[in-house]
């Protein structure tokens, strides 16, 4: 049962695509306010992960409950799922994250347009409103995609792979906006691959490797044992195997 405190319950879930299962196994919650990193080798189901939660992925077996409603999430996809060439500018990008408020055709008032202005400032963006996205820099895309999640203004934000490919600056500037969403007590899921940076700036961790290999805190999680065990569980997965039903003992 979740309480007031939890973000997200996970009763028996299980994701997958067509029959075949990606995450399977998965009990547990996300409390409010916490700022959890995912973390696991390649293929371990952490998109999928991202993808159940904020429901474009229906599970196939079990709940993932939600306090509040899906419009509530703030979600950044892996840079490989956006499409650079539509022809957008950073400003229109941008403003797309007010959509949930003011609706698709709602129009920009002037508040809304010093808002987006301020969330451009924010990610060091001023002076790029006009410029079409598929000139930018991958860290420069990264920064306006950040300002669209900041008018988001959500108590949920999940981020994949947010710093993948990014410069030393540019992913310092991103993390502050990160701690500065977990000090206004959002909760922040992020996947991410660089362990040194986990363990410096990520209180909680999920460790999955198709299933939970360990769950929270994180200089336990990270240890060792549960990196070899996870490497382990993700290279003697059967990727033909169908939803198992395993019994509780
Ligand atoms: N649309 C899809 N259709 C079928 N299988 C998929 C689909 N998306 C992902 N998978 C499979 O689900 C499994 C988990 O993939 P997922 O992308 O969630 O892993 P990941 O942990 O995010 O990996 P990475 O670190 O490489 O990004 C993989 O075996 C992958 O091939």
């Amino acid at each position: 049962m979740s309480s007031a405190s939890t973000a997200i319950q996970f009763d028996g879930v299980t994701l997958g695509y067509g029959r075949r299962p990606a995450v399977h196994h998965l009990d547990g919650e996300i409390p409010a306010g916490c700022l959890m990193a995912v973390v696991g080798p390649n293929g371990a189901g952490k998109s999928t992960l991202l993808k159940g939660i904020v429901g474009t992925l229906k599970p196939l077996e079990g709940h993932i409950r939600l306090k509040g409603p899906a419009s509530g999430i703030a979600y950044l996809p892996q840079v490989a799922e956006i499409d650079r060439s539509f022809p957008l500018s950073v400003y229109d990008l941008v403003a797309m994250g007010l959509w949930s408020r003011s609706g698709l055709f709602g129009g920009i008032g002037r508040r809304d347009h010093a808002r987006i202005e301020e969330a451009l400032a924010a990610v060091g963006l001023t002076g790029f409103e006009r410029r079409p996205l598929s000139t930018l820099s991958g860290g420069q895309m990264q920064r306006a995609l950040f300002a669209r999640l900041l008018l988001q203004d959500a108590p949920l934000i999940l981020l994949d792979e947010p710093f993948t490919a990014i410069d030393a600056k540019t992913t310092a500037d991103l993390l502050d906006l990160v701690r500065r969403w977990h000090d206004e007590s959002r909760t922040v899921v992020a996947v991410l691959h660089d362990l040194d940076m986990v363990k410096r700036s990520f209180p909680q961790t999920l460790l999955i490797a198709r299933e939970p290999v360990a769950w929270g805190a994180t200089g336990e999680v990270l240890s060792p044992e549960n990196l070899l065990k996870a490497r382990r569980m993700v290279e003697a997965y059967d990727p033909h195997a169908d939803v198992c039903h395993r019994s509780v003992a």
